[in-house]
């Protein structure tokens, strides 16, 4: 296959995956890409959709003065394809020539192949994405977001939400291999070079597994001993069993989902760590016995992780948030029925709303007057970052960019 040939597949397939979310209100991870494309135009075609949906806003802000009315969805994301790649340095004749071929391809789009080129041409000598102002969140995430965090807050978010995030990893205890990257203060190290992941030094060991900061903030705030018996409600696909596990604790992972439970497994296999699977809804298991420590990483919007999902904030729009606020305050309820005396629960959610943080502690502990929250203690843990109950925020703009996350450990008073 020619080279030209090749990028034309990444493009169309990246094409595909916009009108797939932006057109059909797919989430990424639901678009099917074409059969038979290869391995590298398929990342290629992936990572060109996910910039493209980051940047989106500023894309149209370029695309707007050059339009006269909005063309149909299918060459509109030609052009925002183009517009994107234009600002990342690739020359104009090149784009322009992909683009046009890729319209007159298409049934929907060929008739307005004409179109294309004379938008593209129209385009300035230099496309500067990043001199706009950075895309706003939704409202329905926005606004509870200013009222709680502030303005300044908010734009801060914005900002780090519109750059390609870095990749973090959790390494193994006594782990050999690593690959090379910056130590963060909390243990995780931020990958220098990213790459392909499979081919790192240690992947294939099993010395580490790919791990936002913050996410891996919610066990080290467990401070887990070993043999203490840990159990993990919301577990797939994995990332804190494994550190579970790597602690010493004897770990019983629960997931709702078989296909998702598949990848703890794999990962623990990787990894040479062992936990106890156990698929089953929540809200109806019961355990033999009662646990030293639960860790509840409860389903949620999602919203702290737009910076690696810019998809979701196109595609939801905060209609199930209410479901699910109920659904974590159901399984707070039951798991804290499964401590043992004096044993402690981790509540977190990848979440930056309140409602799916603050306000489900505050509420927590008006319908359990015996629990208190237990103030983290650790010396890594910026002081800022707690909040006035004692849980843990943390934001998409700390630390040069991590997941928005809310984390609180309860106990029972006494
Ligand atoms: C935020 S994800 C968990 C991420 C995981 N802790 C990790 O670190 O990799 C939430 C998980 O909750 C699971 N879940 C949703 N409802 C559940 C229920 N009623 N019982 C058990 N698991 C449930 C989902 O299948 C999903 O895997």
């Amino acid at each position: 296959m020619k080279a030209g040939t090749e990028s034309v597949t990444a493009r169309s397939a990246a094409v595909g995956i916009l009108n797939a979310v932006l057109g059909e209100g797919l989430m990424l991870s639901q678009v099917a890409l074409p059969e038979g494309l290869a391995g590298p135009d398929r990342a290629r075609a992936e990572r060109l959709a996910v910039q493209v949906l980051r940047q989106l806003d500023r894309i149209d802000r370029v695309l707007r003065p050059l339009l006269r009315k909005a063309p149909p969805l299918a060459v509109l994301n030609i052009l925002r394809l183009a517009v994107y790649e234009r600002a990342e340095g690739a020359a104009a004749h090149g784009v322009v020539n992909e683009a046009v071929t890729l319209a007159r391809r298409g049934k929907r789009t060929t008739h307005l192949s004409g179109l294309v080129n004379a938008v593209l041409r129209a385009l300035p000598e230099t496309v500067d994405l990043a001199a706009l102002p950075a895309p706003q969140m939704p409202r329905w995430i926005r606004q509870p977001l200013v009222h709680a965090y502030g303005r300044e807050a908010v734009a801060a978010i914005e900002a780090m939400q519109a750059q390609v995030p870095p990749l973090d990893i959790t390494p193994k205890a006594g782990a050999t291999a690593l690959p090379e990257g910056e130590g963060l203060p909390s243990g995780s190290i931020r990958l220098a070079t990213p790459g392909q992941i499979t081919l790192a030094p240690g992947y294939a060991s099993g010395d580490w597994w790919v791990q936002d900061v913050a996410a891996a903030m919610a066990v080290r705030l467990m401070r887990v001993q070993a043999g203490e018996r840990v159990l993990d409600v919301c577990a797939a696909p994995g990332g804190k069993t494994l550190q579970l596990a790597d602690a010493g604790a004897e770990v019983t992972a629960l997931d709702i989902s078989a296909p998702r439970m598949a990848r703890v497994e794999e990962n623990l296999a990787r990894t040479g760590l062992r936990a106890r699977l156990v698929v089953a809804d929540a809200l109806h298991w019961e355990p033999e016995a009662g646990f030293d420590a639960i860790l509840l990483d409860a389903p949620c919007s999602a919203t702290g992780t737009l910076r690696r999902h810019p998809d979701l904030q196109h595609v939801k729009d905060g209609s199930e948030v209410a479901g699910l606020v109920a659904l974590q305050a159901a399984l707070l309820d039951r798991a804290l029925g499964w401590l043992r005396p004096g044993g402690r629960l981790v509540y977190c959610t990848c979440s930056l709303l309140p409602a799916e943080g603050e306000e489900q502690l505050a509420a927590v502990l008006q319908r359990h007057p015996g629990l208190r929250v237990v103030p983290p203690a650790l010396p890594w843990l910026p002081p800022e970052w707690v909040t006035a109950q004692g849980g843990v925020r943390l934001r998409p703009d700390y630390w040069g960019g991590m997941d928005g996350f809310f984390i609180a450990t309860l106990a029972a008073q006494g």
